[in-house]
This record gives structure tokens, C-alpha cells and sequence, in this order.
């Protein structure tokens, strides 16, 4: 088999927007499965519409994305819901449901038509509340939640929905340093145990390059993706920011401030 046929995401000369405004255009990447890739980038500069995108949940302006061997387009509802789960920033409010009930959301998708849960269905549960820490939690309301723990709560959900794709858009934002280690450290294993493929959208550049194995930097004009040893040995980092304000130290893998 070829590598192209092992890709489970290729993007090509994507362009993406709202109606007649584009926001991002030159976007190409693909990757295989077990791989955890950060996409980073100023802010406006089209992260999240991207992450939205390759979730179905608004169309592209042009180009192609493939899940697989089929385009994201040409995928059923049902299809996309076993494919692709999408953890977005503003969740709907399913704040009343308990920590449990909200992690058997994710097996929706594969339920009966009665939704009723079977024993694989329950061992995708335990797994997710076990992984993310939130067996003690599992019996509480979600609106009783940190923001922290009911981040860990979507993400759990998007677990036990054991799709072969999960997007998140800004998984840590509402994290300590430690807990964001923490979440994306379990991502990780998630991509290399289970052999996910996991991209999220970050501003964490720093945490994205020590723990990703791929980044995606939207510039806005090249839109680089790679390794991030190899994106900073082509010093893609440096054009990320205004260099009078902020310079990328390539020894430390991390933005400092110019005096
Ligand atoms: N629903 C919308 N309709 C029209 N324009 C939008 C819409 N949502 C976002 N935009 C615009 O699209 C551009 C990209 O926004 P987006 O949220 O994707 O950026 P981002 O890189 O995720 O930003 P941030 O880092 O601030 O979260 C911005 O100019 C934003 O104003």
C-alpha cells in the first residue's frame, strides 16, 4: 500500500471561509493514523474555522479534504458520527446531565435504535471516566463542574465515541500548566496507544512542539506543516509573531519576550 493510501486526513489547497470571506486559503497536510498534530497560529487567523471545517460543521470554499479514502463531503451523517468526534469550544447546553450521562452521549452513534447501552457500550464508559480521571466525578452534574473537569468530561465523551478521528478545538484553555501537560499528555497516548488520529487547535506553541507529532502553523501565506523539529530547524516558528515584540528561541522550543 502507498503512503497516500494510508492517509486517514489529506487536505488539498484547502480554502476556507463564511460565504464570500475567505479566511485561509493554501492549506495543505495529510497524515496517518496514531498521530497527534497541533494546529497554532495568531489569533483570527483561522484555527478554529479549520477545525470547524474538517468537521463538516461548515462547508470549505474550495479544495479537498479526504477522511480516508472517501471526501468529507460524500459522508453520511451516521458515517461522520463513526468517524469524526469534534470536542468545539461553546458545548450545547447539556449541562444538567450527570458527568456518566454525558460520556454515554459519545456512543450515540453506534447505539440501537432504542439507545439503549450494551456491554460494549458500558466498557467504552468505564474506559473514558477511567482515563480522564472522573470515576469520583461520574455520579455529578456537569453545571457542578470546574471548567477544568468539564473540559476532561468532553473530551471523555469524545473517547467513548471511538471514532478514528477526534478534533478539538482548544482542549486546554481553561487548564493550569499541569493539567494542560496533563490533557495533552493523554492525548498522546490516546493517538499512540489506540492509534487515533487527534488534531487540536492550540495556543500553546510550546507544549504543541514538545508533545505533537506534527504542527500545523497557519501564517496565513505557507501554512508550513511537519515535524516540529523539522519546522524549527526551517525556522517557520520565527515568523509566527511580529518579531519585534516576541522571538522564537529554537534552543528552548519556546517564544521569548524582546527586551
Ligand atoms: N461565523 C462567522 N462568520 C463570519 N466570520 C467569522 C465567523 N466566525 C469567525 N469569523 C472570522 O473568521 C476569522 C477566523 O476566525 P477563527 O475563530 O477561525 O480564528 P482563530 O485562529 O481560531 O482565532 P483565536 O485564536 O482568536 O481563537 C476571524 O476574522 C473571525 O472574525
Amino acid at each position: 500500500m502507498s503512503q497516500q493510501e494510508n492517509h486517514i486526513i489529506s487536505v488539498k489547497e484547502l480554502s476556507i471561509g463564511y460565504g464570500s470571506k475567505k479566511v485561509a486559503e493554501n492549506i495543505n497536510f495529510s497524515m496517518e493514523s496514531g498521530i497527534l498534530c497541533g494546529i497554532v497560529g495568531i489569533n483570527g487567523i483561522g484555527k478554529s474555522t479549520l477545525l470547524r471545517t474538517l468537521g463538516a460543521f461548515q462547508p470549505k470554499l474550495q479544495g479537498s479534504i479526504n477522511m480516508g479514502h472517501l471526501a468529507l463531503e460524500d459522508h453520511s451523517a451516521s458515517e461522520l458520527s463513526k468517524k469524526i468526534s469534534v470536542v468545539l469550544t461553546e458545548q450545547p447546553a447539556s449541562k444538567n446531565l450527570t458527568v456518566q450521562e454525558l460520556i454515554a452521549l459519545g456512543r450515540q452513534p453506534h447505539t440501537n435504535w432504542m439507545g439503549s447501552l450494551t456491554h460494549q457500550d458500558k466498557r467504552h464508559i468505564h474506559e473514558s471516566l477511567n482515563t480522564f480521571m472522573l470515576d469520583e466525578l461520574r455520579q455529578r452534574k456537569c453545571h457542578e463542574l470546574s471548567d477544568g473537569q468539564l473540559q476532561r468530561v468532553f473530551i471523555a465523551r469524545a473517547m467513548a465515541q471511538d471514532t478514528p478521528i477526534i478534533l478539538l478545538d482548544e482542549p486546554t484553555t481553561h487548564l493550569d500548566l499541569y493539567h494542560k501537560v496533563q490533557i495533552l499528555r493523554l492525548l498522546q497516548q490516546l493517538a499512540h496507544q489506540k492509534q487515533k488520529t487527534i488534531v487540536f487547535t492550540t495556543h500553546e506553541i510550546d507544549l504543541a512542539i514538545q508533545l505533537c507529532d506534527k504542527i500545523l502553523i497557519l501564517d496565513g501565506v505557507e501554512n508550513p506543516f511537519g515535524d516540529p523539529c523539522e519546522l524549527i530547524d526551517q525556522k517557520r516558528f520565527e515568523k509566527i509573531f511580529p518579531s519585534e515584540m516576541v522571538k522564537f528561541d529554537s534552543k528552548t522550543g519556546s517564544f521569548k519576550i524582546n527586551r
